[in-house]
């Protein structure tokens, strides 16, 4: 079985396809799995992490307004075509995955073109560009929210699937008490985990400030991841602040599972896998969407996780030190009200999200391979029903060749 995986830019894109490789290497080890990506995309990283093989491509997003660097642009996408087409030859996958990103348009795109069946993961509610281009071609599109079902173009509704977004399956298996006896945290402290989704958040990272010193006066473990763009600054800015062992500023946390599992209560922003791995441990939350996100998505998650009871929103125009420090001290003195939300985020938790996406991909699958056995056989009928009727047929070479394939 040979998968390839195309997913990029940021770790909203790139995770859902490890987790997606991650899971069908546990039911088929054999399985050779390859993503695509950029050089230059988070993808760059994470990939080679999880062990799998990245071939990079030249692509970029086009701006949304009239610029010269369109044109560049432009170029890029053939060139990002010819090398996509180029991997696809080579590679010779049995199904192509493509999780968002701009990387997955010519990857996608070439693969359609040679009828190597195509699914597409999307994890927002408003469903990005590439996605909505690429739905007319693939073969079946898995979606995370029933109403983007409704933006996505006519023509293309009987291939979506709802599906939910997937976990890494070391988020799902993750649990408090071993997570805090790995990280050294003591099971009578209190715990807070901080990151504004795989890219980091200046006006999070300018709220926290006070928090963090707060939090330190009190004692309470945490781990603030602030972007790896943000960090140096960050940490010059708390340099006078004497931290403990427990308590961590750190670039980027390569180990989500157990600074989740341990925490007791999270303060991020409203990136959808995020939000998922959030509710599938069942976390209460403190969403903080980022602002100018495409259709102001992220507001929409934030909103939502708030109706339900799950986490508390505020907005980036309203996010102050102050009242970012006082929902944060309220929440933790408030047992009740965690485990209320606590509970409420286990309610909007889809940790089998994964399996169903898995059970799509290998249905899709199958159903090809039996497609390729059934053609092989119509061919081989051809072949003989041919052969016994044309001593003299001007095709027979050409079915001497099929028959030795
Ligand atoms: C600004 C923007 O448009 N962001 C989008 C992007 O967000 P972004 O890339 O931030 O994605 P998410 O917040 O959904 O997910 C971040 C991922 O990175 C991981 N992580 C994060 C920080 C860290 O230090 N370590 C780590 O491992 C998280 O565990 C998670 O798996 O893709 C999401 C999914 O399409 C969208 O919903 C977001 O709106």
């Amino acid at each position: 079985m040979k998968v390839l995986l195309s997913g990029g830019g940021t770790g909203g894109h790139v995770y859902p396809a490890i987790a997606i490789a991650n899971r069908i290497k546990e039911e088929h080890p054999e399985a050779e799995i390859v993503f695509v990506g950029t050089a230059k995309g988070i993808e760059s990283e994470i990939v080679p992490k999880y062990g799998y093989e990245l071939k990079t491509v030249t692509v970029q997003g086009f701006k949304r307004k009239i610029d010269f660097d369109n044109v560049k642009r432009v170029f890029k996408l053939f060139k990002g075509l010819e090398q996509s087409r180029r991997v696809v030859k080579k590679f010779k996958p049995d199904l192509v995955i493509g999780t968002g990103g701009y990387v997955s348009g010519p990857v996608l795109f070439n693969a359609s073109m040679n009828k190597v069946p195509t699914v597409i993961h999307e994890q927002n509610s408003f469903p990005g560009v590439t996605n909505k281009i690429l739905a007319k071609m693939v073969t079946k599109v898995l979606t995370s929210f029933e109403d983007s079902h409704q933006r996505f173009p006519e023509g293309t509704r009987d291939k979506l699937v709802l599906t939910g977004n997937p976990v890494r399956k070391e988020i799902l298996m993750a649990r408090k008490n071993s997570a805090r006896r790995n990280l050294g945290i003591t099971e009578d402290k209190k715990m807070v985990l901080c990151y504004g989704g795989s890219g980091g958040s200046e006006d999070i990272n300018n709220a926290m400030k006070l928090v963090i010193e707060n939090m330190v006066k009190d004692d309470i473990a945490f781990i603030f991841a602030t972007g790896k763009y943000y960090y140096e600054e960050f940490s010059n800015s708390i340099s006078d602040i004497q931290l403990k062992p427990y308590q961590r500023v750190v670039p980027y946390l390569e180990d989500m599972a157990n600074a989740l599992a341990a925490s007791d209560l999270v303060i991020g922003s409203a990136g959808a896998i995020s939000l998922a791995e959030i509710t599938a441990l069942g976390k209460p939350s403190i969403i903080i969407p980022k602002a100018y996100t495409a259709e102001n998505h992220q507001e929409y998650n934030a909103k939502s996780i708030e109706k339900q009871g799950a986490g508390i929103a505020i907005l980036e125009k309203d996010l102050t030190p102050q009242n970012l420090n006082e929902t944060v001290f309220k929440l933790l003195g408030d047992k009740e009200k965690l485990i209320d939300m606590a509970n409420a985020s286990m309610e909007i938790g889809k940790p089998e999200a994964i399996d169903l996406i898995y059970n799509e991909i290998m249905n899709i699958y199958k159903a090809n391979n039996k497609q390729k056995v059934s053609n092989k056989k119509e061919n081989k009928k051809e072949v003989v029903e041919t052969s016994q009727g044309s001593e003299n047929n001007e095709s027979e070479p050409k079915i001497i060749g099929i028959k030795k394939k």
